[in-house]
């Protein structure tokens, strides 16, 4: 089995970096979350949402028009572009360079949306999470990956990993696959499970925080706001990987004596992230 290196709280204070006294909301990054469909307009709620509290200056998120009100009431720090469509997206388009965006949570895989995550992966240089219908569409049409800008990030869950890098028979088959996965295609894969383990290439890192209380809808869509909110802020993409996975699996740690396993919920994890954060400033 491949050696891992365990992200443990030293490792962690090698990567993270405390915020200068005299930033402000414009060097704090704006990130952009995509994503949203009728029905699903709750995941991107969650993920902007964590982006923001996870110290991103300012967040904006492009949705389809049925997710405006939603949105706007239940998240009033979050900016809100829409798509022509009602129910789903059918063409990225925004008017403002945001340090790194997140797609995925939600989205859908629509043929209109396919074809408006093509056009966008064939132009965007910027910084990049891949989660959920994100990836789905790319497993669909695998020629997208050749569009993929290396050190983008991708987040999936076992099943979309399965629909990426097909089936394996053990844990050594899926790990070899998913490091040549990762270097054919430059990508850095946060392979959620438990334990998450991060893979650039041929270095491969394993999570030392969370439980089983992450085990409930929409904690995935909170990571990706997560690790797409450290990307805006200038961390270094494998330490934005890192570093997210660890702080989301902490809030978990943090909250269990409270919530148990069975009522802890995904805002949970959103409520839970600046003890996280303070768990961090209390080692250093
Ligand atoms: N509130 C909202 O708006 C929410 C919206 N959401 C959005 O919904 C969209 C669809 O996403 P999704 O992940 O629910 O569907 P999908 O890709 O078919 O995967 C499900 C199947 O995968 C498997 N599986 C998953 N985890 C596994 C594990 N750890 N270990 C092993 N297997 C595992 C499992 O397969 P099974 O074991 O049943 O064969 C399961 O049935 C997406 O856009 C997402 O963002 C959600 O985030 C929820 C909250
Ligand atoms: N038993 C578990 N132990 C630790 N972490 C878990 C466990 N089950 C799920 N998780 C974590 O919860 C998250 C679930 O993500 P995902 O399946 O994409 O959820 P969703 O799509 O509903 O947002 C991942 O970060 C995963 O590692
Ligand atoms: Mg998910």
């Amino acid at each position: 089995m491949t050696n891992s290196i365990y992200i443990d709280q030293e490792e962690i204070l090698k990567r993270y970096k405390q915020p200068d006294k005299k930033t402000h909301k414009g060097i704090q990054g704006h990130a952009l979350i995509i994503g949203g469909s009728y029905g699903k307009i709750g995941a991107v709620s969650l993920s902007s949402k964590a982006c923001l509290k996870t110290g991103c200056g300012l967040v904006t998120v492009f949705i389809p028009k049925c997710g405006y009100d939603i949105l706007q009431i239940s998240i009033p720090e979050v900016m809100v572009l829409t798509d022509i469509q009602e129910e789903m997206i059918s063409n990225f388009t925004f008017d403002f360079t945001p340090q790194a965006i997140g797609i995925g949570p939600g989205l859908g895989q629509a043929v209109e949306t396919q074809n408006a995550l093509h056009q966008f992966l064939k132009t965007n240089t910027i910084p990049l999470v891949i989660d959920a219908d994100g990836l789905n569409i790319i497993s669909k049409n695998k020629k997208l990956l050749d569009l993929v800008q290396p050190k983008t990030v991708i987040t999936p869950h076992p099943k979309e990993l399965e629909r990426l890098i097909g089936k394996w028979d053990s844990e050594e088959e899926k790990m070899s696959k998913a490091i040549s996965f990762s270097k054919q295609h430059q990508v850095i894969i946060v392979m959620k499970g438990a334990p998450t383990r991060i893979i650039d290439g041929e270095s491969v890192y394993e999570n030392t925080t969370g439980n089983a209380a992450l085990a409930t809808a929409g904690t995935g869509d909170v990571l990706t706001g997560m690790i797409t909110s450290l990307l805006a802020q200038s961390y270094e993409t494998i330490d934005a990987a890192i570093l997210g996975v660890y702080l989301h699996g902490l809030t978990a740690d943090i909250a269990l004596p409270e919530t148990g396993y069975q009522s802890f919920i995904a805002s949970d994890v959103i409520a839970n992230i600046g003890k996280a954060f303070l768990s961090l400033k209390k080692m250093v």
